[in-house]
């Protein structure tokens, strides 16, 4: 049976690339060639990271505004770290993203973003030393967790959510072990920690253990002391 390829009547005007790798209607004779460029792009992050021995990994959302006190949490979060030795990596955008990569520069600490193509413009914040841009948000996320040593997560919205339940998934099913995940405000977190204890838990989606695979502060330096308290101090050489 023939497959309809008729894309000028099946692209949707909001239709884009990843769209294709999706919708199985479409033709797969493009997929080997997306294979090469999830292959270039790992390639591509192993080399240039493969330096990035002590990095924290800070997520959080895209929106904040620079005259938030989440910005300027987000900012100190990235100098107390810079000044702890550790290298900074975040998304590389806007936001909290950008607070936390300027931090590190104010620290002169090693500032990493991972950058993701979006179908909109998105921008990459000024405060970054060394940028990787990616398609596939799968080989930037493999990134984060290869080329960190703890994830501090600030308040966000999907994004943040994502990166936070991927961590909290991959140390539930012990694919990486000793890993501070590093929940930052109480207000924020607090209401998704009842739901997980009185949701999941009680309905016995969760184990009491993994209720302790993550830790919820208020402060930068807090947040800093619970990265330390399980990595230990930041290796030399950022
Ligand atoms: C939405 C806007 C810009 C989006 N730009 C992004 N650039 C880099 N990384 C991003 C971006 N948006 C989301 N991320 C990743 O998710 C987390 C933030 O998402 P949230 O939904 O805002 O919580 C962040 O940690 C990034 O890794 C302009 O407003």
């Amino acid at each position: 049976m023939g497959v309809v390829k008729d894309r000028r009547r099946q692209r949707p005007h909001d239709w884009t690339p990843d769209q294709d790798l999706l919708d199985q209607q479409l033709e797969i004779a493009t997929d080997p060639s997306r294979v090469e460029r999830m292959r270039g792009e790992l390639e591509m992050g192993f080399r240039a990271l493969s330096d990035v021995t002590n990095g924290v990994a800070v997520f959080g959302s895209a929106r904040t505004s620079e005259d938030d006190l989440e910005y300027a949490l987000g900012r100190e979060l990235g100098r107390r770290l810079g000044e702890a030795g550790w290298a900074v990596v975040t998304g590389g955008g806007p936001g909290t993203m950008e607070a936390a990569n300027r931090g590190a520069q104010d620290a002169g600490a090693l500032s990493v973003g991972l950058t993701i193509d979006l179908p909109f413009e998105a921008g990459q914040n000024d405060h970054i030393d060394l940028a990787l841009n990616f398609h596939y948000f799968f080989t930037r996320k493999v990134m984060f967790v290869r080329y960190s040593r703890a994830f501090v997560v600030m308040p966000g919205g999907f994004g943040t959510l994502d990166e936070l339940f991927e961590a909290l998934t991959l140390i539930q099913t012990r694919k990486i072990l000793s890993f501070p995940v590093v929940l930052v405000g109480h207000d924020f977190w607090d209401p998704l920690v009842d739901w997980l204890r009185d949701t999941l838990l009680a309905g016995d989606k969760i184990s009491l253990d993994d209720m302790e695979r993550f830790v919820v502060v208020d402060t930068a330096e807090e947040a800093v002391a619970c990265v330390e308290e399980t990595c230990g101090p930041a290796r030399a050489g950022a």
